[in-house]
């Protein structure tokens, strides 16, 4: 009996060693799992002045009696712009090209329109060359299909995006199988997906927001190995890929949905939350627990008409009951957005260095 005993606790302690170097192996081997061209860096780049805010990490588990901190996402993503404009200088410098991106919108969306809007302005900043076609909202399947072909054979584009949501009359699939694999920026090919969701493999491109989501946590600091983290939503654009990005950093992840039973009680376990559901303050302070760290990603456009455009958005966040309880939370706006268009960037000028096999 003793003999079994002893050799049980050799047994659980080996296993503990082993567990152990296996978590910081695995640490030691996320800038690989990542891979330097698929996240902007795990490090702080050199010319990175944190802010006071970002000064002071969040900690989790605390005890709710101060504000959280405001985890600023458009401060974040003017930096990595700034890295990128300084990487297209010097592509154009030493090969003479710069990467170029085109942005296919189709029909007369508010919002769509301020995003496409907001991605050309960023590509213009950083000396990325893009390409707008705007197509009518009633236009044919075919006119789609040739749009995205032509963009995938022209060799000075790197980079094609389709804005979404297309058009009820659109098949959004067929479109985007016309994108060549080596150009889908947005990550959305079912290609890139498969090759994030299994292990050894890397992605060509990784989904901007659910990336951005990702640079926001560890650029504040926040640690992910070990967390419980809560997805609320399960798109194939923002909920599925976040949910994966967060498993490769070795998070504990549930994804809540539509038809899941109490997702105020799931959601209140997770040391990080992640919102994208594209529901206006649907999670509110009895949703968290106290010191989680909060990513709204849901902007939903309400309207508004004393603001520029007639809507303002809106998180899936009740941003002034979650700052009461949480640690850390990012803004609407301010917060995943900017960051969703930095990482568009980092994906295209990614894409043109692999397309030059510039480094
Ligand atoms: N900030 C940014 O850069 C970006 C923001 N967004 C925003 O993120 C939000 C989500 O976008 P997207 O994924 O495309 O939206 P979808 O509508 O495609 O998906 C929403 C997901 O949320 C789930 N959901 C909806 N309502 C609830 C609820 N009450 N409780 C729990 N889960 C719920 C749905 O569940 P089910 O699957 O069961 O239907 C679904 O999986 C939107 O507001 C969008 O505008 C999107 C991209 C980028
Ligand atoms: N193929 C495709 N790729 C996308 O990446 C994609 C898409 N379709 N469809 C819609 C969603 C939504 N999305 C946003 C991008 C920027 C802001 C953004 O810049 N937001 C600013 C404010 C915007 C404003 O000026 O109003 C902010 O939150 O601070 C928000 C949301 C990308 N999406
Ligand atoms: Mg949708």
């Amino acid at each position: 009996m003793r003999i079994i005993a002893i050799m049980k606790s050799i047994e659980q302690r080996m296993a503990a060693a082993w567990r152990n170097k296996y978590i910081i192996r695995r640490a030691l081997s996320t800038q690989i799992l990542m891979s330097p061209q698929s996240l902007v860096s795990l490090d702080f780049p050199e010319n990175w002045t944190p802010t006071p805010d970002s000064l002071r990490p969040p900690t989790l588990n605390c005890s709710g009696a101060q504000d959280a901190v405001t985890i600023d996402g458009k401060l974040i993503a003017e930096d990595i712009r700034s890295t990128v404009a300084t990487e297209v200088k010097r592509m154009k410098e030493a090969i003479g090209k710069v990467p170029g991106l085109a942005v296919i919108l189709v029909g007369q969306r508010r919002d769509s329109q301020t995003y496409v809007r907001n991605k050309i302005k960023a590509c213009e900043e950083v000396g990325i060359k893009s390409l707008f076609h705007e197509l009518p909202e009633d236009c044919p399947q075919d006119a789609v299909v040739s749009a995205v072909s032509s963009f995938s054979e022209d060799p000075s584009i790197h980079g094609i995006l389709v804005q979404l949501p297309l058009p009820q009359h659109l098949d959004e699939v067929k479109i985007l199988n016309a994108l060549r694999l080596e150009k889908d920026v947005d990550g959305f090919h079912p290609m890139n997906m498969g090759n994030l969701a299994m292990r050894g493999r890397e992605p060509l491109f990784i989904p901007c927001a659910p990336k951005g989501c990702i640079e926001l946590l560890i650029r504040s600091g926040v640690e992910i190995m070990g967390k419980n983290a809560v997805v609320i939503g399960r798109s194939n654009v923002v909920g599925l890929p976040i949910a994966l990005l967060l498993q490769r950093h070795h998070a504990t992840v549930s994804v809540v949905h539509v038809l899941t039973d109490n997702p105020e009680e799931i959601t209140s376990e997770a040391d990080i939350v992640v919102a994208a559901a594209g529901v206006p303050n649907l999670v509110r302070s009895n949703w968290l627990k106290p010191g989680a760290v909060v990513i709204d990603v849901g902007t939903c456009p309400v309207e508004d008409p004393s603001s520029e455009y007639g809507y303002r958005l809106v998180g899936d966040v009740c941003y002034e009951e979650a700052v009461k309880v949480a640690s850390a939370i990012t803004p609407v706006p301010g917060g995943v957005g900017p960051m969703t268009i930095a990482m568009l960037l980092t994906n295209t000028l990614d894409s043109a260095k692999r397309a030059y096999q510039f480094v």
